[in-house]
């Protein structure tokens, strides 16, 4: 099961862990990302044109104004009716997918980073409102929407580092060629798909920046609503760890797919429910 999806199942299943009003609007957020994302991702994706996600987009815009076209998208217009949801973030999401569907190669990481902006920073922006800051945070709003970005950057640069040789086959190599460059090595190493020392200290690298990008999202969710902390610590610590096990796979991301172990799995969770107990405090809202 998409780890994905088993953290989202994982936040279905502990009521007492969000609201029922929370997590059914996460829930239809979630639903309208899957549903994006396997456009260009999923059994269609060969069909689907410019045009397609030019309805899909205005899709969107009817929801947002009460008028869904179905059953899934009337449970995104529930949540906006609910919660101070923007739409921008779910058009830059649909601009994400007009990308990745023209775009293959990546110059550096500034072209690297809007993508990542799109396709997953938009996930954290449109959870902000959802999640809830807690009352008693003194960090700033821009502050918590910033860890939030970061946290869904951090997530699709470390989804990139897992899935490079799954990638690779479908013509798309997401890694900036300028950093590819500079380590020695082109597309065709990645085609060939050989763990080189050259390889390894060039996954050190982009490894260390994803970890980077994680730190920075830890700053923001002690910021968030007490009820919201334990299913985003889960994620944020189960989607991490995908990192250690790139690193335990001698950085074979060509055949192997890192996963993270049931066993490490449920680890995480009490770890994550720790973490979650630690709130809004002075010290931490001096820091953001
Ligand atoms: C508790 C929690 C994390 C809730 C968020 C749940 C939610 C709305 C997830 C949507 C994820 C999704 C399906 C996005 C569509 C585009 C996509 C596929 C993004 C990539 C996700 C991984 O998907 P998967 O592993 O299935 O990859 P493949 O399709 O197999 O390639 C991404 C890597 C990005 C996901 C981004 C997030 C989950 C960001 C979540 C950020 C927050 C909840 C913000 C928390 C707030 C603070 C202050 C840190
Ligand atoms: N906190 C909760 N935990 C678990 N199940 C709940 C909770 N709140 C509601 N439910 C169950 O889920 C069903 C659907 O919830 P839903 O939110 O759609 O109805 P509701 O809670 O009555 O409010 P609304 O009218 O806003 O939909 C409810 O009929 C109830 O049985
Ligand atoms: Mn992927």
């Amino acid at each position: 099961m998409k780890l994905m999806t088993a953290v989202v199942k994982f936040v279905q299943s502990m009521p007492r862990l969000f609201t029922w009003e929370r997590r059914k609007a996460i829930w239809a957020i979630y639903v309208w990302c899957r549903r994006t994302d396997e456009l260009v991702d999923g059994p269609n994706a060969s069909h689907i044109t410019p045009m397609a996600l030019d309805r899909w987009e205005s899709r969107l815009e009817d929801l947002f104004q009460g008028r869904p076209y179905d059953m899934l998208d009337a449970a995104l217009s529930d949540t906006v009716g609910k919660f101070p949801v923007d739409i921008q973030p779910f058009k830059d999401m649909i601009e994400g997918m007009r990308l990745d569907l023209k775009k293959s190669r990546y110059k550096n990481f500034d072209e690297l980073y809007l993508y990542c902006y799109y396709v997953a920073g938009t996930v954290g922006l449109m959870s902000v409102p959802v999640m809830g800051i807690a009352p008693e945070s003194q960090a700033t709003t821009e502050s918590v929407y910033n860890a939030a970005l970061s946290l869904g950057i951090a997530n699709q640069l470390t989804n990139i580092l897992r899935d490079v040789g799954e990638d690779a086959r479908r013509g798309r190599v997401y890694l900036p060629q300028d950093e590819l460059a500079q380590a020695g090595l082109s597309d065709e190493d990645i085609f060939a798909g050989k763990v080189t020392d050259k390889w390894r200290n060039f996954m050190k690298n982009q490894i260390k920046r994803a970890r980077m990008f994680f730190d920075e999202a830890e700053k923001g969710v002690t910021q968030l609503s007490s009820a919201s902390r334990w299913p985003v610590w889960a994620s944020l610590l189960l989607y991490r760890q995908i990192l250690d096990e790139i690193e335990a796979n001698d950085y074979d991301s060509f055949t192997k797919r890192a996963y993270v172990s049931k066993a490490n799995k449920i680890t995480a969770l009490p770890l994550a429910y720790a973490r979650s107990l630690i709130g809004p405090s002075k010290i931490s809202s001096k820091v953001l």
